[in-house]
């Protein structure tokens, strides 16, 4: 029997059926045949599995019973062919993908020139080939983040850049640099701004963990009923939201490098036992998880509060305490480190000098009033202060009327010859400082000083007289 007519095609209609079913169904993609009404004739096995249907049920129904927004109705209407056009399943059609939006052609279906029908391909297969070649150009992009991110942090954090003269500061740096070089526990501590974050990367990036990722968590700003699920990570259809193929937690994400847990102090009292438990045994285990999952990461904390005492307070586990506390590093507050607090101000100064490409410098008196504050939120605050004045300056001088008058008023009080020991002189000094600055602050004008001090003109002039106060009156 001759297989072939005379345009090479199959002359057998049964042969052709057979070999048409067998492409169908060898297709990764999703095919379907609909009749001029509408009506499917056909589909194939894989459609029907993205569509969670059989053939058995597809065929004889019509094209939107199936895909309520199907366009396959048209197609012999209108003849039109459509290419790598783009369908939106509705999120509510019970689809087995994550995804709605699918590439798709349709076709109209002739014979002897007449549409009997259509035919439409669902190209799961572009799909996967399109998408395995983005996410391989993201990883590509990620690898590429990922290198300069190290690169930056390792060059900003390295123990080099961290600022800091005073006899004290410069023995802790020594105990970090010695913490750099092994894999022990780091309990840090200090006021807020005192540097811990810059002591905990510096320490991180001078190890030989330095090319492992450095994963932060601030215990204080995640939620309690979450912070499990941020450190341990979580099985698909663990809980409500759980998100599909689940997610890994933080200690996975760090391991073979360092978890910094800030505010470890906030740490939740049942969350400080999962933790201890991560220490001892250097596993972990996913929440809706059987399977325990080794780690390996050093852990450095950091708190501003007094842990011995949130210990002896039934706070803090007194176990956990110790096993975080191996290497203490105390940081000191700025106020105690004297001879820093003009280092990091012209440090920051010169920052911003290089930066808006100008020269301007600190007055003496303006020095003095940093040297005399107290910081109380040290070094970040010192550079905001210096952010601030940088901002106001004219001449190229900060002087005291570009600093707060807060942190003028207080470095007066601090300054204020405490040997005089008479409450009235104190009083007086104290007093005269204050009309001071804000004359200074209202540019000399006594009507505008006296309004911003609460008080009468009358009493203002008064008291200047009193405090031998001259200015030309405005
Ligand atoms: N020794 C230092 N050398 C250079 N910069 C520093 C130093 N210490 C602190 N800084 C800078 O001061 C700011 C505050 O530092 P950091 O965030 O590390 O403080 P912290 O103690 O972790 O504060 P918090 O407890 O509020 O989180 C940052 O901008 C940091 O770059």
């Amino acid at each position: 029997m001759n297989l072939f007519n005379k345009n090479n095609r199959i002359n057998n209609p049964e042969l052709y059926i057979s070999v048409y079913d067998e492409i169908l169904d060898m297709s990764e993609d999703g095919f379907l045949v609909v009749d001029k009404n509408g009506i499917i004739i056909d589909i194939n096995k894989t459609y029907c599995t993205f569509l969670r249907t059989t053939r058995e049920k597809s065929i004889g129904i019509h094209v939107k019973e199936l895909i309520p927004n199907s366009k396959m109705d048209e197609i012999p209407n209108t003849g039109l062919k459509e290419t790598n056009v783009v369908h939106t399943f509705s999120e509510n059609q019970n689809i087995n993908a994550d995804k709605f939006v699918w590439v798709t052609s349709r076709s109209p279906v002739k014979k002897d020139n007449e549409i009997i029908g259509a035919v439409a391909q669902i190209k799961f297969k572009l799909q996967t080939i399109n998408l395995a070649q983005k996410i391989k150009n993201q990883d590509n992009e990620l690898q590429y983040y990922k290198n300069e991110l190290h690169r930056l942090g390792s060059s900003k954090y390295s123990m080099q850049n961290i600022i800091g003269k005073d006899e004290k500061f410069v023995s802790i740096k020594n105990i970090a640099k010695k913490a750099s070089k092994n894999d022990f526990p780091v309990l840090l501590t200090g006021e807020t701004g005192t540097g811990k974050e810059v002591f905990s990367n510096s320490i991180h990036y001078a190890s030989n963990r330095k090319n492992q990722p450095l994963i932060r968590i601030n215990c204080a700003a995640i939620p309690s009923e979450l912070l499990e699920s941020e450190l341990f990570g979580y099985e698909e259809g663990s809980f409500t939201g759980a998100k599909k193929g689940g997610r890994k937690g933080k200690f996975e994400l760090g391991n073979k490098g360092t978890v910094f847990l800030d505010e470890i102090g906030d740490m939740p009292f049942n969350m400080q036992a999962k933790l201890l438990r991560v220490l001892q045994e250097k596993e972990i285990e996913r929440i809706g998880g059987y399977k325990t999952i080794p780690i390996d990461v050093r852990i450095i904390a950091a708190t501003h509060q007094d842990l011995w005492k949130m210990v002896k307070e039934g706070k803090f586990r007194e176990d956990l305490f110790y096993r975080l506390n191996v290497i203490n590093i105390q940081i000191p507050p700025l106020r105690d480190r004297k001879d820093d607090i003009l280092l990091f101000a012209q440090k920051f100064l010169n920052d911003l000098n290089r930066k808006y490409k100008k020269n301007i410098t600190i007055s003496s008196e303006a020095k003095e009033c940093l040297l005399n504050h107290r910081w109380p939120g040290n070094i970040r605050e010192l550079n905001n202060i210096i952010e601030g004045a940088f901002a106001l300056v004219e001449n190229d001088v900060i002087d005291l009327s570009h600093l707060p008058s807060n942190i003028v008023m207080h470095s007066r009080i601090n300054k204020i010859d405490t040997k005089k020991n008479k409450f009235a002189d104190l009083i007086t000094d104290y007093e005269r400082n204050i009309i001071l600055d804000y004359l200074r602050k209202n540019k000399y004008n006594c009507c505008k000083c006296a309004k911003d001090l609460g008080i009468h003109r009358s009493t203002l002039y008064k008291k200047m007289e009193k405090l031998n106060i001259e200015i030309e009156r405005k």
